[in-house]
C-alpha cells in the first residue's frame, strides 16, 4: 500500500469540473492500492526540474500532476494538480517538492520560487530604516524562517500590503500567510512558532537534518504532520478517509485548516470553557464545527451545537454533515437556542403559543395605551424599551417581585432609572404579563428564561443533558440564553465552546459571561485570517467600524487589529443616486450582468435594512424578468435559482459570491425609526447595532461588494481610497 498525499490545489481543480471527481477518485485509488509505480503509467516531463515529478491520464482530456517519492516498498504519492493535457505537461515541469530545510515544513514550490537568488542575503537591502516598508526584517531573517529565498529577497522590498499580497499568492500557503502575519506585526519567534511547531532546539536540529539528501518515509510523514504543511497537504488514512474528503462539494475547510484554526479545533481538551474571537470570515463557525466533531468521536457523549437562529441552525447542520459520519452525527443535536428553549418547555408539557417580535411590540403599545405616564416618561418607555428592559434585566436577572426590581442593578443598560420610573415600569411589566395569561400566550425571551429556571432544577431531564456544548454567533446571546446554555451542560472539562464576533452584535444588549457562571478568561483565541472576503472589501467593511469601541463577552477591548485577507478583488463599487427609480434601475441592470456570468443566481444577494426597502428592491427585479425570492427573516430554506432578496439581519452568519447593500442613505443606515424608539440615552449603543448591522451586511460576498443609496449617504460609509 502506498501513501496518498492531496495538495489543497488539486482539490481546487477538481471542483472546476465536476465530471472529474469520479476519474480522479480511480486514480486515488490505484495509486493508494499500488506497491510500486510500475503498471501505472506514470509518465516523466520533459524538462522537469525535479526528477520525481509525474504525469498520470485522468481522462482523455485531463492529466493529474504529482509526485512519486520514497522507497520501492513505501511509496509516497503527492497529488499536486489536474490540468488539461498540455499545460499538465507543462505545469510539471516547472514545480519542484522539498521538505523546508529551514524548518521542515513540506512545500511545492513553482520554478521561479525554487530557483535560488544570485545574490547572498547579507548584501541584501535592509527595510528597517525605509519609513513605509511593511516588513521590517531583514531578508535572511526571513530566510532562516524558512521563506523561499526569492520570496523574502522580495517581500522586504514591498512598498504596501496589496504589493505584498501579489508575492503570496503563488508560495506555498504557509509562506503567504507568515508574511501577510509578520507584516500586521506578528514576530519572527511567533511565525515559527505558529507554522513549523519549532518549539525546542533538538526539534530545530531535526527539521536542518531533513535539507540533506532525500527524505526517508518517516521523515516525510513527519513533515507533513507540521502545522504549515497542513494548511496544504493531507494524508489519506484510508479508503473510507479519501471518499469523505472527494465527495460533496470538495470545501478546503474540511481538510486544509489554518493553523491558528487546527490548534483550537483539535486541542486535547481544555480544563473548561473555552472562546474563540475574530472578524467576520475568519472561520469561527467552521472551527465550531470541527471542535463539534471532535468532542462527538468521543463515544457515549452528547453534543448540543446552538447559535441564534434556526436558519443559522440549519446551516450549520448541513456543515457537520460534511465532517462527520453518521455515527458521530447522531451524538450531535443542532439548535437554534430558542428551538431549544421551546422544546424544553415542551418536554414540560407547556403549550403555550410564542409571539412573533411584532406582536410583542403591538401587546407592550397596548399596555402603555393604558398605563399613566408623564411626557417624560413617555418618551423614555416605549415598546422597544420595555421590551428590552423585560428580557435584558427582568428575566435575565431572574427578577420576581416589585422590591427585587427595584433594587437589581442594571449593568449593559445605559439608562438610569429612579425608583419612581422603576416601580411604573413594574406595573406595565405586571400588565403585560397578565395580558399574555390571559390570552394563552407567551413570548420567546420568556421561554427561555422558563426553559433555563426549569433546567435549573436539579430534577428535569434536560439538566446536564450534554457533555458538551459549541455556540455559535454567541455575541447575540441574551442573559437567559446564557442561563439555559450553563443549566444544559455540567461545569467540566470543554464544557462550552463560544465562537464570538464582538463587531457583529445586532440583537440585543452586551453581555459578561462571567455573571453567568461561563468562566473563559485565560482561554480563549482570536482568529485574523478571513478567508472569506477580499482584501478590497474587508478594508472597505472595516472602514465600517471607524473608531468606535467594542468590548468581548469577558468585556476585554475587541478590535479588527490584523484583521487580513490573502483573497484579491474587485475594489467595492459606490453609488449615489438622485432618486428611488434611478437606483433601483441601476441595481436591475448590475444584478443582469451578474447574473449572465457564470454561477448560480442563489449567490447573489441584495441586501437592505429595511423590509419595506428589501420587498421594492425584490419587486424591481421581478418586473425585470429577474428571478428573485425574499428570504424572510425566520426562514430557513434556500433556493438557489433565484436572487436572494433579504434584509441584512437575515444575511448575518450566511456568504454570497456577490451582494449590493442598497438603500444605505442617511436616514436608513442608521434607522431613524429605530432610533426614534430608543430611549436618548440608548442612542450610541443602538447606533453601535446600526453600525455593525451595516459591518454585517457589507462582510457577506466573497468576490464583489456594490453600496448604493439615494441622497445623502449613510454617515457610517468609509471614505473613498485613493486607489479605487
Ligand atoms: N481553513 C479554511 N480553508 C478554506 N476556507 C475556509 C477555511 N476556514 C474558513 N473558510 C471559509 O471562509 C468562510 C468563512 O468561514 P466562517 O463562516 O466559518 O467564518 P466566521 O468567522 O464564522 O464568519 P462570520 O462571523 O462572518 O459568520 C467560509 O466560506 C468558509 O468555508
Amino acid at each position: 500500500m502506498a501513501t496518498v498525499v492531496m495538495h489543497k490545489d488539486f482539490q481546487a481543480d477538481l471542483k472546476l469540473d465536476g465530471s472529474l471527481k469520479k476519474n480522479a477518485w480511480d486514480l486515488l485509488r490505484k495509486l493508494s492500492s499500488s506497491a510500486d509505480s510500475s503498471g501505472l503509467n506514470l509518465k516523466i516531463p520533459q524538462g522537469a526540474i525535479d526528477r520525481r515529478v509525474r504525469v498520470a491520464r485522468v481522462n482523455d482530456n485531463f492529466r493529474a500532476v504529482l509526485f512519486a517519492a520514497g522507497t520501492l516498498d513505501e511509496a509516497t504519492y503527492v497529488l499536486v494538480a489536474i490540468k488539461p493535457h498540455d499545460l499538465a505537461y507543462q505545469y510539471a515541469s516547472t514545480l519542484k517538492m522539498q521538505v523546508n530545510p529551514m524548518n521542515g515544513v513540506f512545500e511545492v514550490l513553482k520554478s521561479a520560487d525554487a530557483a535560488p537568488v544570485a545574490e547572498p542575503p547579507a548584501a541584501a537591502p535592509s527595510t528597517v530604516e525605509s519609513e513605509p516598508l511593511r516588513l521590517p526584517f531583514q531578508p535572511g531573517e526571513l530566510i532562516a524562517l524558512g521563506i523561499t529565498e526569492r520570496i523574502a529577497h522580495r517581500a522586504v522590498e514591498v512598498r504596501d500590503d496589496d504589493e505584498l499580497q501579489r508575492i503570496c499568492v503563488d508560495a506555498p500557503s504557509w509562506q503567504g500567510s507568515a508574511l501577510l502575519d509578520l507584516a500586521f506585526g506578528a514576530s519572527l519567534e511567533d511565525v515559527r512558532r505558529t507554522y513549523t511547531a519549532l518549539g525546542s532546539e533538538t526539534d530545530r536540529g531535526t527539521a536542518h537534518e531533513f535539507g540533506r539528501g532525500e527524505p526517508d518515509a518517516e521523515q516525510l510523514r513527519e513533515s507533513l504532520r507540521r502545522p504549515g504543511s497542513q494548511m496544504d497537504f493531507v494524508v489519506f488514512s484510508d479508503d473510507e478517509h479519501m471518499r469523505r474528503i472527494l465527495e460533496g462539494d470538495f470545501e478546503a475547510w474540511r481538510v486544509f485548516l489554518h493553523p491558528e484554526q487546527r490548534s483550537v479545533a483539535y486541542h486535547p481538551g481544555w480544563k473548561g470553557s473555552f472562546r474563540i474571537t475574530g472578524g467576520a470570515g475568519t472561520g469561527k463557525t467552521i472551527v465550531g464545527m470541527h471542535r463539534a466533531v471532535f468532542l462527538a468521536r468521543r463515544s457515549d457523549v452528547r453534543v448540543l451545537v446552538t447559535t441564534f437562529t434556526r436558519n443559522l441552525a440549519e446551516e450549520l447542520k448541513r456543515q457537520l454533515a460534511q465532517l462527520a459520519e453518521p455515527e458521530v452525527l447522531a451524538r450531535i443535536d443542532v439548535r437554534g437556542v430558542d428551538q431549544l428553549a421551546s422544546e424544553v418547555l415542551l418536554r414540560a408539557k407547556d403549550r403555550r403559543t410564542t409571539l412573533r417580535g411584532n406582536d410583542e411590540r403591538h401587546y407592550w403599545q397596548r399596555v402603555l395605551d393604558r398605563v399613566d405616564l408623564n411626557e417624560a416618561d413617555r418618551q423614555l418607555l416605549t415598546p422597544d424599551f420595555l421590551s428590552r428592559e423585560y428580557v435584558q434585566v427582568i428575566l435575565g436577572h431572574g427578577v420576581r417581585n416589585r422590591d427585587e426590581y427595584l433594587k437589581v442593578s442594571r449593568p449593559g443598560r445605559r439608562v438610569r432609572l429612579n425608583r419612581l420610573q422603576r416601580a411604573r415600569i413594574w406595573s406595565a411589566v405586571e400588565e403585560f404579563e397578565r395580558q399574555l395569561s390571559l390570552d394563552d400566550k407567551t413570548t420567546f425571551g420568556k421561554t427561555v428564561v422558563e426553559a433555563a429556571e426549569i433546567v435549573a432544577d436539579q430534577r428535569t431531564l434536560d439538566t446536564h443533558r450534554y457533555d458538551h456544548v459549541v455556540v455559535d454567533e454567541a455575541q447575540d446571546l441574551s442573559p437567559a440564553h446564557w442561563r439555559l446554555l450553563r443549566g444544559v451542560v455540567p461545569v467540566g472539562p470543554d464544557d462550552l465552546f463560544i465562537c464570538e464576533d464582538a463587531h457583529q452584535r445586532i440583537y440585543g444588549d452586551r453581555v459578561v459571561l462571567s455573571r453567568y457562571g461561563i468562566e473563559t478568561r485565560g482561554r480563549s483565541r482570536k482568529l485574523t485570517l478571513n478567508y472569506r472576503t477580499t482584501s478590497e472589501v474587508l478594508k472597505f467593511a472595516t472602514g465600517i467600524l471607524g473608531d468606535e469601541k467594542f468590548l468581548d463577552l469577558d468585556e476585554e477591548p475587541d478590535s479588527v487589529e490584523r484583521y487580513r485577507s490573502l483573497l484579491r478583488g474587485w475594489f467595492p463599487v459606490r453609488r449615489g443616486f438622485r432618486n428611488d427609480t434611478e437606483e433601483q434601475r441601476f441595481i436591475v441592470q448590475q444584478i443582469a450582468e451578474w447574473r449572465a456570468e457564470p454561477g448560480e443566481p442563489g449567490e447573489i444577494a441584495v441586501l437592505a435594512r429595511t423590509r419595506t426597502v428589501r420587498d421594492r428592491f425584490a419587486r424591481a427585479l421581478r418586473e425585470s424578468d429577474i428571478p428573485a425570492v425574499i428570504v424572510e427573516d425566520g426562514d430557513a430554506s434556500t433556493r438557489r435559482d433565484a436572487v436572494q432578496v433579504a434584509t441584512m439581519n437575515r444575511a448575518k452568519g450566511v456568504e454570497y459570491r456577490r451582494v449590493a447593500v442598497v438603500a444605505v442613505d442617511e436616514r436608513t443606515v442608521p434607522n431613524d425609526f429605530v432610533l426614534g424608539q430608543s430611549a436618548p440615552e440608548e442612542q450610541d449603543d443602538v447606533r453601535q447595532r446600526e453600525r455593525c448591522l451595516f459591518y454585517v451586511a457589507c462582510t457577506r460576498p466573497r468576490d464583489q461588494l456594490l453600496v448604493t443609496w439615494v441622497g445623502t449617504p449613510s454617515p457610517f460609509l468609509p471614505e473613498a481610497r485613493a486607489e479605487e
